[in-house]
């Protein structure tokens, strides 16, 4: 395959970078919008002592910004999919108590959690500062004030224009194009390469593996997987990952081609640290899609504009998809990849990831075999490929 030049960084996305990683060290973020200026930082950094100089100093006019997703987990009665402001004059300003409104693993004392004046919210900068949040990788909750705040002097703040944060996620994947590929010989396909791909703003990497020579015009067989640490590294129980990585290969082996995306997409789309706080909710009895909830998230945060740019890039403009789920089939056709087919993608379950697999089926709609979930048929251990 041909190897291109990198494409110049543009200014737009290294402004959304900059201000998500400033955002995940407590900084204070400019969120431009023509006239309408937002100064936010992240609830969930909200701790350090420039934080406390900057929700004293806004008695007046600050807002603590949650999704509907995490205010519907605390019972209120509103819209889960729109995004809430509550008044920070009328409400606890101590970080402590910021970050336990936005994260359920926090220690919560119900008494403390007053939520007056909470309203729906259709200001840009509200919307686009919950955006922000999850570009990096933090839970979807911040401290917003209006520009005219009186501002701690020693504190600087990092500018981002707002249309630069709500067109990130699709301007970046564009700029994705391969760096490297290199022959990797696996256990399950030893005729195996792969080819690393960089966005031009230095965010995360993502890789194809290409089994054989898969024809660009013949719909070779495709699988988009999502990054799991946790199932594709360290062989977790607790989902199917591991055996959908492997058995993947290993099928495209058997078949003589087929191409796998790996996505930076852990935890669909909410990052490993936010995954981890999915699990501690697990434990404690949500399922997979309640516990996203709890945490401010919807379900699955992923697109697949990045999938689909990566397979323009590889000249595959119709697939056969490895899947069951319905959501990646209907976006591939969105992002402009046709589907020739789709090819079931099931494992046996085991004593840990059977109640995930179920509500993967009976709520997010998987093609998955709920009957045999509900009524596990004793079999012997290990992967299996089946077909539903
Ligand atoms: N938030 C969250 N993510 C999880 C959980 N368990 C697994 N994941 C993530 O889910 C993703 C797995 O998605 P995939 O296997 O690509 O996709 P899928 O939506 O199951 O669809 P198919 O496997 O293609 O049918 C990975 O990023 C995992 O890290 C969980 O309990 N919570
Ligand atoms: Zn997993």
């Amino acid at each position: 395959m041909e190897v291109t030049a990198e494409p110049k960084p543009t200014a737009p996305l290294l402004a959304v970078q900059h201000a998500a990683r400033m955002l995940r060290i407590g900084g204070l973020v400019r969120i431009e919008n023509g006239s309408e200026v937002g100064y936010a930082i992240a609830a969930e950094a909200a701790m350090s002592e420039c934080d406390h100089a900057f929700l004293a100093s806004m008695p007046h006019g600050g807002t603590l910004v949650l999704t509907g997703q995490r205010l519907a987990a605390l019972g209120l009665p509103i819209d889960p999919r729109a995004i809430y402001e509550l008044p920070l004059a009328r409400a606890p300003r101590t970080p402590g108590l910021i970050a336990m409104l936005a994260d359920p693993t926090a220690p919560v004392d119900d008494a403390a959690i007053r939520l007056e004046g909470i309203e729906r919210s259709s200001r840009p900068t509200a919307l686009a500062v919950i955006e922000l949040c999850k570009l990096a990788g933090l839970l979807p909750a911040a401290i917003l004030a209006p520009e005219g705040i009186d501002l701690p002097v020693n504190i600087d703040s990092t500018g981002v224009p707002l249309e630069a944060i709500t067109g990130y996620r699709r301007l970046s994947a564009s700029t994705l194009r391969p760096v490297s590929e290199a022959r990797v010989p696996l256990a399950d396909a030893e005729n195996a390469r792969i080819v690393s791909f960089r966005p031009a703003d230095g965010g995360p990497e993502q890789y194809a593996i290409l089994v054989g020579e898969p024809e660009r015009e013949a719909a070779p067989l495709t699988r988009l997987h999502s990054e799991c640490f946790t199932g594709d590294f360290l062989g977790s129980l607790r989902c199917d990952c591991g055996d959908q990585l492997r058995g993947a290969i290993r099928r495209m082996a058997h078949e003589g081609a087929g191409v796998l995306l790996y996505l930076a997409q852990e935890g669909r789309g909410i990052g490993l640290a936010n995954k981890l706080r999915a699990y501690m909710l697990q434990d404690s009895g949500l399922d997979t899609v309640d516990a996203n909830h709890h945490l401010g998230f919807e379900n699955d945060e992923r697109d697949f504009w990045a999938a689909a740019a990566m397979l323009r890039q590889l000249g595959i403009g119709r697939v056969r998809l490895l899947t069951n789920n319905p959501a990646k089939i209907a976006q591939l056709q969105q992002y402009g990849i046709e589907i020739a087919g789709r090819v079931p993608h099931i494992f046996e379950a085991n004593a840990h990831n059977r109640g995930y697999l179920l509500t993967k089926a009976l709520k997010s709609g998987h093609m998955l075999a709920v009957d045999e979930l509900q009524q596990p048929k004793k079999s012997p251990n290990g992967a299996r490929l089946s077909v539903v």
